[in-house]
């Protein structure tokens, strides 16, 4: 069974499109990122999900029941992190846990679910009125845990959070995906994403711009940057002359060649140095924010091909 699948899904708001003709489909078990520009549709997207909004066409199916007409057996299985969770000021956060579980009618202990998170018991005794935005998060993702959640929606789980509670983050999301919980993780950080995600979809202008794990859209975009070390620098327009070569940066003892998803490097390291001594040589790969450019750029062009899980789906649509 697939966690999420969404068929032809569309949200309009009068004459904004919000989400348009979304095909996305999450496998169980996975870590699936969901990425776009700002106003791109995730929101909106998560909205449909969990049956907070209709959608104007189309159809969202989540843990196999459809989102619009079965929203609260849907959320009795899933385990939320919104973006600003409302906490009750005077509350302390253990009895934030506490009644999520009695909520959920879960049985978890909540000074473990805590301890998970990392709210020390003096913290978590307290109002949460007088907590850092990090603990806010803290305790908001301790409430998404609470009930075992077959799927957690986590968006912008890393808000607010130092570099350990970052650390802590991903920690929690691989826990849960080793036990097999799915895990929507919708983000701007794009390094978090990077480190803990099985697949990544991007959105943009409502729709899917590309989706795959991140070396297969890393092969799409082609091409990765080597660094070269050089005795003497080259003449930088014979180097751009060379085959699978698309951009050259020289500078007194380095060269920056940017490859083609076609190129064969050793050719090319052979080509340059007929024009100087090659010392050594370093390839990066593409990272996640170049990656994320080229699919949202203003002349980015949508990668139609990428989600061949969408169709199985889709009734063949
Ligand atoms: N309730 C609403 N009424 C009218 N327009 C809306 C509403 N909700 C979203 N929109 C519009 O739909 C589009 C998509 O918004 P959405 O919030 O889904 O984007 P997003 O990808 O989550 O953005 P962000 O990264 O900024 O959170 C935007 O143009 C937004 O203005």
């Amino acid at each position: 069974m697939t966690a999420i699948t969404t068929n032809r899904l569309t949200k309009r708001y009068g004459g904004v499109t919000a989400v348009n003709d979304l095909d996305l489909t999450v496998e169980e078990g996975e870590v699936f990122g969901f990425l776009g520009p700002n106003g791109a549709g995730k929101s909106t997207t998560i909205n449909v999900l969990l049956g907070f909004t209709s959608p104007t066409a189309g159809r969202a199916t989540v843990l196999g029941r459809d989102a619009v007409t079965e929203s609260k057996s849907v959320r009795s299985r899933i385990g939320l992190l919104p973006e600003g969770y409302h906490l009750y000021e005077n509350l302390t956060g253990r009895h934030h846990i506490v009644s999520a579980i009695e909520t959920k009618r879960a049985s978890d202990d909540p000074d473990r679910i805590l301890e998970r998170v990392g709210l020390a018991s003096d913290a978590a005794h307290r109002p949460v009125g007088g907590y850092s935005k990090g603990m806010a998060q803290r305790l908001t993702l301790g409430i998404a845990l609470v009930g075992n959640p077959e799927l957690l929606i986590l968006d912008e789980p890393s808000s607010g959070l130092d570099p350990t509670g970052i650390k802590h983050v991903r920690e929690i999301v691989r826990e849960e995906a080793d036990r097999g919980t799915t895990v929507f993780f919708s983000s701007h950080h794009l390094e978090q994403v990077e480190k803990v995600c099985d697949r990544i979809g991007i959105m943009r202008d409502g729709s899917l711009a590309t989706v795959g794990d991140i070396d297969t859209l890393r092969e799409k975009t082609g091409g990765n940057v080597i660094t070269v070390t050089v005795e003497s620098p080259p003449d930088a327009a014979r180097v751009r002359d060379i085959a699978g070569v698309s951009d050259v940066t020289v500078t007194e003892t380095t060269v920056r060649l940017a490859c083609t998803p076609e190129a064969e490097q050793i050719q090319i390291l052979n080509r340059l140095d007929r024009f100087t001594t090659v010392q050594e040589f370093e390839t990066e790969d593409t990272s996640l924010e170049s990656l994320f450019e080229t699919f949202t750029s203003d002349d980015a062009t949508v990668d139609h091909d990428t989600d061949d899980r969408s169709g199985v789906d889709a009734g063949g649509e």
